[in-house]
């Protein structure tokens, strides 16, 4: 059974967590009954089937010990032996809830809960059920360890939040925001997000706006019409019209001007563009992802960004975790992309020894998963047998850069970070000759940041 087909009770004397399960589920489930009196849960049992009852530990008269919630769990189970039921229990209460477990729960959720964690219990359990109805087979994983199909891995907490969330919104029309810092996947989400969604058949079409000049973002994005300005020689549709029907990927959102900001609103808004050179405005049919590395709350706060094009952007917000806080996906990805570099340039695919895996750990990965990738690969390159040690490994310039200043630091005077970033800039370019593509490959960031780079720092 689809959790869109579920009957849900809710069964806790706290009127506000009533109040709250209930927004969570309503959008999510067929039907919600929430009661605030467990006497009465056995009566509504008698009066409608449910598939699944999250039933509160812990009620006002025996505040604390935890046998109430097992004493109508045990009603409930002598009514339904095959009821599913979730406990809901309080911080600290784990053993009550263990017992809980022995007493027929399926399940208990920890106040105060995530949201996506609620959802997900909810799930498992629905699954579950469906599945010991149809056949006695075991359940279905609780979530794919990964989103293969997309190329984008990883088995951490913290990218499974990332894809269950992906999950949840992809089939929408919610425009998202992703954040995230360079190279953790933004763009590969974006197009994940694209391809589970109901546009997945049109376009998805990528406008990096960091790349795009003031005096061509319009035209880019809205198209012009011949002769709108000189080299208009025919009309051309932009961005917004390509992306019909589909997805609008806009890269590097928080790079916009001002100026350009309040264009980007008034089309978002109306739902419409005025190609330049026109006036007649076109209806746009387009759902919109945006990224940025950019700290984005910080800009609006600073007057730099538009609070209220920030509305309209994150109506479901994704941050990409850094690679630094994904555990042991370093190592899963690490091994992914040696096997595919090994293809590419006709090697058997190497081992790792135990010490180059502590040091890929240990790294903190600055430019993240791209910097993972170019290290991997120029590592599969240049090593001598099918074992990768940890001297194949050479880290991103940026990174040796910042820990070369780790002595002992100034008596005062601010550190100069940027300063840094600068040097380190100049010196990586000048080794390549001037080859911005190689020198932003060492650096572990994209040609486009590099050259933003270039602009900030006046070079
Ligand atoms: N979870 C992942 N699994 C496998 N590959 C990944 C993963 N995340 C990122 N990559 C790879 O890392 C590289 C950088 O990813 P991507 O371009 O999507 O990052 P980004 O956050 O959009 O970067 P930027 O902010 O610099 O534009 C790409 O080659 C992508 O395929």
């Amino acid at each position: 059974m689809v959790l869109k087909k579920a009957r849900v009770l809710v069964v806790d004397d706290d009127t506000d967590v009533l109040f709250a399960v209930r927004m969570l589920l309503k959008p999510e489930v067929q039907e919600v009954v929430t009661e605030k009196n467990p006497e009465l849960l056995l009566s509504l049992l008698s009066k409608q089937r449910f598939d699944v009852i999250f039933l509160d530990m812990n009620y006002k008269s025996t505040l604390g010990t935890g046998n109430e919630g097992l004493y109508w769990l045990g009603r409930i189970r002598e009514k339904d032996p095959t009821a599913t039921v979730i406990m809901i229990t309080a911080h600290g209460e784990i053993s009550t809830a263990v017992r809980s477990l022995k007493a027929g729960a399926t399940d208990f959720i920890v106040k105060p809960w995530h949201n996506a964690q609620l959802l997900e219990t909810l799930a498992a359990a629905v699954e579950s059920k469906e599945a010991g109805r149809v056949s006695g087979a075991p359940a279905a994983p609780r979530r794919a360890a990964s989103f293969a199909e997309f190329a984008l891995l990883g088995e951490s907490e913290a990218m499974q939040e990332v894809f269950h969330k992906v999950e949840k919104v992809a089939p929408t029309e919610a425009n998202i925001l992703l954040l995230g810092e360079n190279g953790t996947g933004k763009e590969l989400v974006a197009k994940a997000l694209h391809q589970k969604s109901f546009r997945a058949a049109r376009p998805f079409v990528t406008a990096d706006l960091a790349a795009m000049s003031e005096g061509i973002f319009e035209s880019e994005l809205f198209g012009h019409k011949k002769g709108a300005f000189t080299d208009a020689r025919e009309d051309r549709i932009g961005r917004f019209a390509a992306a019909s029907g589909g997805t609008l990927f806009l890269d590097e959102i928080g790079n916009i001007s001002l100026a350009q900001q309040a264009k980007l609103l008034t089309a978002l808004q109306n739902r419409q563009i005025i190609p330049v050179g026109s006036n007649a405005p076109v209806a746009i049919d387009i759902r919109l992802i945006s990224a940025t590395n950019a700290p984005l709350y910080e800009l609006a706060a600073q007057q730099q960004f538009r609070k209220d094009l920030i509305y309209r952007l994150n109506t479901v917000e994704i941050t990409l975790p850094p690679l630094r806080a994904r555990g042991d996906d370093v190592l899963l990805l690490a091994r992914h992309f040696a096997g595919i570099y090994a293809a590419r340039n006709r090697k058997p695919t190497p081992s790792f020894e135990t010490a180059t895996l502590q040091k890929l750990r240990q790294h903190s990965w600055p430019g993240n998963v791209r910097e993972l990738q170019h290290t991997v690969e120029r590592a599969v390159i240049l090593a001598d047998g099918d074992t990768l040690r940890p001297q194949d490994f050479h880290f991103s310039a940026m990174e040796t850069a910042v820990s070369s200043t780790a002595g002992p630091l100034p008596a005062e005077g601010p550190l100069q970070l940027s300063e840094i970033e600068k040097s380190t800039i100049l010196r990586v370019i000048e080794r390549h000759n001037g080859n911005i593509t190689k020198a932003a490959k060492e650096l572990g960031i994209t040609r486009t940041a590099l050259y933003r780079r270039l602009e900030k720092h006046d070079l």
